[in-house]
């Protein structure tokens, strides 16, 4: 089996007379947490797009995985449909154990009867995660997933998917606007800006991951600084 979940070479892809994406080179390991910064409208979910196969490169090849799933901001359930139903939707019936165990997994045992619109925004989150969950991805893109949250939902989600990854181990796509979510859970962050990388860094610090440690700090300043904000302001 190859140590490499995703292979991208030379991607380019324009919409109309804008070149969003200019000779993307990307590798990402099996088992990698993966993170996309970049500011508004840089290309990172029209990247993500064509990860999740939704979108077609105007030229490269991009290898991913056929198992890949993707978490968007808001949790799109059916609303409709309970809660075990949306999670196991378009899955056979069989999946049903899998389903309750996934929903198990994210803190909402005991909540397959229940109806999306009686839960918390992140708790209709944590279904969203259960959905991608039981469909044991290879790859697992996140498009935001935490930015309609409140802080500390935020920072309960952060923690649970660190968890659920630490677990399952796939390769793991998250496109934020947020440093310190990406300093606090990837493996490799890169800043995308002008249709290309401006900086690629590993994140090798042990989880938990304090905020106040000096090297998180250092990490935070380099991605600011690319982002084009102040680091002395922070
Ligand atoms: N289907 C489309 N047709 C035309 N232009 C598009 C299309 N999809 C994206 N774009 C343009 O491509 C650029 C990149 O968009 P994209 O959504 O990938 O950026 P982003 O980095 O994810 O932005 P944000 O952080 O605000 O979500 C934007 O200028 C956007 O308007």
């Amino acid at each position: 089996m190859s140590a490499t979940a995703v292979d991208i070479r030379g991607l380019r892809k324009a919409f109309g007379a804008k070149t969003v994406l200019d000779g993307i080179d990307l590798e990402i390991g099996r088992g990698e947490f993966f993170v996309l910064l970049g500011p508004s409208g840089t290309g990172k979910t029209t990247l993500l797009r064509i990860l999740a196969g939704l979108e077609l490169p105007d030229s490269g090849t991009v290898l991913a995985p056929r198992r890949r799933t993707t978490v968007y901001q808001e949790p799109r359930l059916v609303q409709a449909r309970r809660v075990l139903a949306n999670v196991v939707l378009g899955l056979p019936r069989s999946a049903r154990e899998a389903g309750l165990a996934a929903l198990e997994e994210v803190g909402l045992a005991g909540y397959g009867g229940a109806w999306p619109a009686t839960l918390s925004g992140g708790e209709a989150q944590r279904v969203a995660l259960a959905r991608a969950l039981v469909r044991d991805p290879e790859l697992l893109l996140l498009d935001e997933p935490f930015a309609a949250l409140d802080a500390l939902t935020r920072l309960q989600m952060q923690e649970l998917v660190a968890e659920l990854c630490e677990r399952h181990r796939p390769a793991v796509v998250l496109v934020t606007h947020d440093v310190d979510e990406a300093v606090r859970l990837a493996d490799r962050v890169v800043v995308l800006r002008d249709g290309a990388f401006a900086v690629e860094q590993p994140i090798d610090l042990p989880h938990p991951r304090d905020r106040n440690d000096p090297a998180f700090i250092a990490h935070r300043r380099l991605f600011l600084s690319h982002l084009g904000v102040a680091a002395a302001a922070h």
